[in-house]
Formats: C-alpha cells, structure tokens, sequence
C-alpha cells in the first residue's frame, strides 16, 4: 500500500492522526502503526485530543523502538478514544474512526484503540499498536473482525506509553493473524530498562502448542449480560469446532459474576485516572470530550485510603480467581454481547462492549479476542480467550488452534463504499 493511498482511504475511515512521509525505520519488515497515547519521536502524541500530552517527545515509546529494532516500519499514528478512557471508539474532540464493516452506517470502531484496530482490518498496515485498561485491545479488535492480543501486566513495557490508569495499563498487538500478533507479543517483550522480571514471550513455542485434551471454562450464559441472539450463535459454533478440535470444554461458574470484576475495574480506572490525568483535565476540559470528562471526574474524590482498600481487594479477588482457574487453560466467552452499533446509537453513559473484557484487567489475566464470524448483517463477533495469570502461551496457542478452524480466515470488509 502506497502512503498516498494509506491517506486516501484513511483519511476517508479516519484511522490516522498523522501518516508517517516517508514511513519510519530501516527495516523491510511488516508495517506497522502506533495508537496515538504512544510516543513516536519527534511526532506530538495527541492522546485522543485537541491539546497533545506531549507536543515532541524524545524518544520512542520502548515498545515502538523494540519493533524498529527487529526491521518491522512505522507507518503512522491511529486514532484513540480521548485519553483512552471509553469503549465505543467514540470522540467528539477529533472525531471517531469508522467501522470498515459498514459503509453506509458510521457503526462504532470499538475502542480505545479504535484506529489502530480500524487500520488494521482495512490493510492500511500490517499491525499496530494498542493499549487495554478495561478491553481497549480486544473490544475494537472484536468489533473490527481482527486479532487482539492483551498480555499481562509486566510482559510488555509500557514505557513510553502514556498512563490511563498504571495498575491495569496493558500494551499489545492487533493483527489480522494470530500469528502475526504472537510476533509482534515476542518482539515487544522482555525485560524494561527499569528490568521488569517477565522472561520474553517465544511466539513459536505458543504457535506450535498441541491444544487437544486441554480443558477449558466457558462462561455460564446466565453469568453473561444478555447476549444477543446472532453473537451468542456465533459463540455456540465457535464453542463446537473447539470442541471437534479435542478440546475438553467445561461449563463453569466464576468465583463471582463477571459484573463483580467489571465494577472495581472501572473504579480504578477513574480513580487511578484521575490522579494520572486530573491535572491535564482541570487545564484542558475544556476543550475536551465531554464523556470523556466525566468519566475522569468520577474518581476525582476517591481517598488514598480508598484506593489502597480497593487494589488490595482486588489482591485477594486475584488470588481467589487463581485457584479457581487453576484447572482450566483458559476462559472463554463473546467478547463483545453486541454487534457494533450505529454510532449515533451509542449509549454513552453504559459500558456493554467492556462487560466481558474489564474482568481481564482487573484479574491481571492475558487474553485474545478472534473473529468468529459475521452476523447476518455481516458485522463482526469475537471469541474472547482468557488465560491464566501470565499464561500468554495457552492463551496464543488457543486462539491459534481456533483461527484455523474459525472458517474466517483472512476475510476482510468490502472497502469500496469508502473508496478502497
Ligand atoms: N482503555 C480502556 O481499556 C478502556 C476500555 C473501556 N472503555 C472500559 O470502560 O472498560
């Protein structure tokens, strides 16, 4: 794809802040872009809004230098939900990309990370660069029809990457292949200059995993949100072809119900959030998303005592899930209870696209979401995979061993409503 045209028809889905001219790094390898809260040298880093978070930063985000490093080229910077905090991929400061699925309807990308997961489902890249505090990789990922790769806390350094909320804050791929994202998982993993202790991630050992006899958890429907009737048939099937697999599926109940975990995490995000970007809130506001706003302000009276209450709660809910999750490889579930709405449709005040994800972040569990298919309005669903407590490589291997039975293989939107 050639920049021209990279800014053609992102410019028409509105996936880039800026295209890279000409594109960054020595290399020859795959493409790649970078979510706007993460630092490219040189390039503002907007975060989502009209006043940047850093106007020049310095040096490239840890992650970003890792993948130019190993020959992979920056292309440009993706679109966000302002400052991250929002799942819809809605922005009223600098607009919101558009789903690709739909060229008729301007359908919510999902996000945060909703440019980065819109770039990547319309080829205008090869990968890109996410972030996932409550399901910012793997809602757009879901509501995109490509792969979301959210690792642990730990694995990928998030140096450079701009805090929504530093206990939850993860870094990851969205890729059109499970593969491509593990690649990607591997080469932006390891140790961070501070020498965080996480070994780096071996993609191929993950990609080469036999999965038959591994068992694992699906979600009771009744411990779910309503789920809707095209999404949950989609699951179903997706449920039976790892099962044909070898796979040794269990119904199962969660220590607590998923909206237990999903209530703290938003919490923290607020709370956290709040001392993380209050100051440039008071500056800004403004001139900001006003949603966005809001959501910040929501953790603007919580006490240090509150806080330390809550993440040594969420300590022992960690610990409690551990043993419970124990026998199983992984957790699966929709990632998304809906398809993608129309954006004039959203809801800004509910939170249902992070109803199955948030639990990830606040358990500190990896987790993937895959396309499992397209709704009878050809609108994308997600598988979501959730591993173990630093278990990327049974969360990668699964998500592998699906893909390849999803029958989704590769599919891509119909871009020539948007001129593609
Ligand atoms: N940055 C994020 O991960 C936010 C995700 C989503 N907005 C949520 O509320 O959970």
């Amino acid at each position: 794809m050639s920049i021209d045209q990279r800014r053609r028809l992102g410019g028409r889905l509105h996936a880039f802040t800026q295209v890279f001219d000409p594109p960054l790094g020595a290399g020859s390898g795959p493409t790649f872009a970078v979510k706007d809260l993460i630092d490219v040298a040189g390039v503002p880093t907007g975060g989502g809004g009209l006043v940047p978070l850093d106007a020049a930063p310095a040096v490239h985000a840890l992650a970003v230098q890792r993948l130019l490093d190993a020959g992979y080229v920056a292309v440009g910077k993706t679109h966000t939900v302002e400052l991250a905090f929002g799942g819809w991929g809605t922005n009223r400061s600098v607009g919101a990309p558009c789903n690709p699925w739909d060229a008729a309807v301007h359908r919510a990308p999902g996000g945060s990370s909703s440019g980065s997961a819109v770039a990547v489902a319309a080829g205008l890249c090869d990968v890109a660069l996410g972030t996932d505090t409550g399901g910012s990789i793997r809602i757009p990922a879901a509501a995109c029809g490509v792969v979301g790769l959210k690792p642990g806390r730990g694995l990928a350094p998030t140096q450079g990457v701009h805090d929504l909320a530093p206990s939850l804050d993860t870094l990851g791929p969205l890729a059109r292949s499970v593969a491509d994202a593990a690649w990607v998982l591997e080469v932006i993993s390891g140790p961070d200059v501070a020498g965080a202790a996480r070994p780096r991630f071996d993609a191929a050992a993950a990609l080469a995993s036999d999965v038959r006899g591994w068992k694992i958890a699906v979600l009771a429907m009744e411990d779910m949100p309503a789920i809707d009737p095209q999404v949950a048939a989609l699951y179903g099937a997706a449920i039976g072809k790892l099962a044909d697999l070898g796979v040794e599926i269990e119904t199962a109940r969660t220590p607590r119900p998923f909206a237990d975990y999903f209530i703290p995490n938003g919490w923290l995000m607020a709370a956290e959030g709040w001392r993380a970007r209050g100051a440039h809130i008071a500056a800004n506001g403004e001139v900001m998303d006003r949603w966005v706003v809001k959501r910040f302000e929501a953790g603007r009276d919580a006490t240090d005592a509150q806080l330390a209450q809550a993440l040594a709660r969420r300590a022992a809910d960690q610990r409690e899930f551990q043993d419970w999750m124990a026998p199983y490889a992984a957790l699966l579930s929709p990632t998304l209870p809906i398809p993608p709405p129309p954006i004039d449709d959203v809801d800004e005040t509910a939170s249902p696209f992070s109803a199955m994800t948030r639990a990830g972040n606040y358990l500190d569990l990896p987790a993937a979401s895959v396309p499992m298919g397209l709704t009878d309005a050809g609108l994308p669903a997600g598988l979501q995979i959730m591993g173990r407590m630093a278990d990327e490589t049974s969360v990668v291997a699964l998500a592998a061993a699906f893909e390849a039975v999803s029958g989704w293989s590769g599919r891509r939107p119909d871009l020539a409503g948007f001129g593609g």
